[in-house]
């Protein structure tokens, strides 16, 4: 970003006696990461932002926005009085968005988004200046925060929307208003708040309210609630996934430990990779060559580009515990349909030790939680997975089930608190020629137990 404080007040259309001549090169909501020139937004959290103003000009802040039910601020630096925060944070970014004025890309899913969205940019990358959501900043406050980060040559934004309730995505692509919006699949995640998997996938479609007149559509066409859904958009639309009736297809998937080989349709004389495992990211990467084919990247481009990805951490991604053993750590997220996936992915790769899958509960499902921590029984066998680590409220029913297939030495169940108890079991029992999966919700924190294996 770059502009004078001026014409922030202006895209704010708030009127100044008297503004400084200050220039802004970037934003931030957190004075810890501020950077010499950004314009600091202070954002209500469990604290109020605003008692972090003095640590932020301390960091090199250029100017702070300041809402107006605040007592007056100090002066040492300028600030601009907003009625609400948050509401100038996306009014900025709105009138920001429309001044640079690059293509924009709009994922959405339940899951794989990331991974699109990392997917997306690097094909798109080959020729054009690209700027993508960082991590998983993909909410009211990340897709702001995301357009008021792009540099001013921007030519393409790819831009994440995550949700958890009907209406957030309308409201984040109507900051955006992409003009092309890709839907990654339809699974349960956040199911909490919506009852059905019809009604995520209502809130899902809000993803073309705002699409672009001539934008076009891009959804997994396996999904039968997304083609139901589809019939009513009029903009362009392509399709991808395994069944032969979507636009793009995989004709041939070779799975392996830290690469997955693909052919398609389309490209037939192409051999496609991507450095990574787990068939569900096949499906990602079809969604990527869809977008990167209507926006005229050449396949052979493609193709490199796809092969030499680096795809945001804690998603499928293999690491080396301390004692040599082989983590493959997925702990930024689960819900039942990922977890089914990386568990039946895994179950495709050979391995020199055994495999060992730690499993912690999926949030957010609701009344069918126990129901859905249950299903994950029929993909779990001593066949497969030597022992079994859950730890969770939920993923005692699924201990209660897996006990019919694992006697007390190869299955075992925590308390939500009890990490650090299965830490000290799991590093016990770890050998170095041993697999282990590490796959939980957010909320559950996984991420302590990788980090002390490694
Ligand atoms: C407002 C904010 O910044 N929240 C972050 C903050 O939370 P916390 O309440 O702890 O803030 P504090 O009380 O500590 O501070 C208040 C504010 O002051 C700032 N500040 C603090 C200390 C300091 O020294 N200086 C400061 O300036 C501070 O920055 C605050 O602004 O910290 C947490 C821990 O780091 C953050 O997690 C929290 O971020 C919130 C959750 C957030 O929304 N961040 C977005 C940038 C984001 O996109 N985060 C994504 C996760 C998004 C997500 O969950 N997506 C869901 C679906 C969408 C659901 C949607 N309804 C939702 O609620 O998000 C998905 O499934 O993908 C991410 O981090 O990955
Ligand atoms: N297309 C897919 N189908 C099913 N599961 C997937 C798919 N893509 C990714 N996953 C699973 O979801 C996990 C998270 O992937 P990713 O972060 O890309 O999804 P996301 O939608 O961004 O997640 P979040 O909602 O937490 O932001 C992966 O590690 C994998 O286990
Ligand atoms: C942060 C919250 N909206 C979220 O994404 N929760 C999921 C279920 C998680 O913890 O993985």
């Amino acid at each position: 970003m770059k502009m004078k404080l001026r014409e922030v007040y202006s895209a704010l259309k708030i009127q100044a006696d008297s503004i400084a001549d200050v220039e802004i090169t970037g934003v931030c909501f957190d004075s810890r990461k501020a950077q010499k020139g950004d314009l600091f937004f202070p954002l209500q959290g469990q604290r109020d932002g605003h008692e972090f103003i003095n640590s932020a000009i301390e960091n090199g802040v250029s100017a702070t926005i300041w809402q107006s039910d605040h007592d007056i601020p100090n002066d040492k630096i300028p600030y601009v009085v907003v009625k609400n925060v948050s509401n100038a944070f996306e009014t900025l970014a709105k009138y920001y968005l429309g001044k640079v004025n690059p293509r924009v890309i709009a994922v959405t899913g339940s899951n794989g988004k990331t991974t699109t969205k990392d997917m997306i940019a690097k094909i798109l990358s080959t020729n054009n200046n690209v700027a993508k959501t960082p991590q998983n900043f993909n909410n009211e406050i990340g897709v702001p925060f995301t357009i008021l980060n792009m540099p001013t040559n921007t030519e393409v934004l790819v831009v994440e929307m995550g949700m958890d309730r009907p209406g957030q995505i309308d409201h984040l692509s109507s900051i955006a208003n992409p003009d092309i919006s890709v839907i990654t699949m339809i699974g349960e995640a956040h199911i909490e708040f919506f009852g059905t998997r019809d009604k995520i996938a209502d809130a899902k479609m809000e993803i073309v309210v705002h699409l672009q007149e001539d934008g076009r559509f891009v959804f997994n066409g396996d999904e039968p609630l997304l083609l139901e859904r589809a019939k009513k958009v009029n903009q362009e639309k392509l399709t991808f996934g395994n069944q032969d009736s979507n636009t793009l297809y995989a004709t041939q998937i070779s799975p392996g430990k830290t690469s997955t080989k693909f052919k398609t349709n389309l490209w037939p004389e192409l051999d496609f990779e991507i450095p990574m495992m787990g068939e569900y990211n096949v499906n990602n990467a079809l969604a990527a060559l869809l977008v990167g084919k209507v926006s005229h990247i050449q396949p052979e481009a493609m193709q490199k580009a796809l092969s030499n990805l680096f795809v945001t951490q804690n998603r499928t991604e293999w690491m080396k515990a301390k004692n040599g053993a082989d983590i493959l750590s997925d702990v930024y997220n689960s819900n039942p349909t990922a977890a089914i996936e990386v568990l039946n992915s895994l179950k495709e790769i050979k391995t020199a030790g055994r495999k060992l899958i730690v499993l912690g509960d999926m949030l957010e499902l609701g009344d069918a939680s126990k129901r859905l921590h249950e299903s994950l029984f029929e993909h779990i066998s001593p066949d497969d997975f030597e022992k079994v680590y859950l730890i969770g409220d939920y993923m005692k029913f699924l201990k209660d089930k897996l006990s019919d297939k694992y006697d007390s030495s190869n299955l075992f169940w925590y308390e939500k608190d009890q990490l650090a108890d299965l830490t000290t079991d799991l590093k016990k029992e770890l050998k170095p020629d041993d697999t282990v999966l590490l796959k939980g919700s957010h909320g559950i924190h996984l991420e302590n137990v990788l980090h002390d294996l490694i």
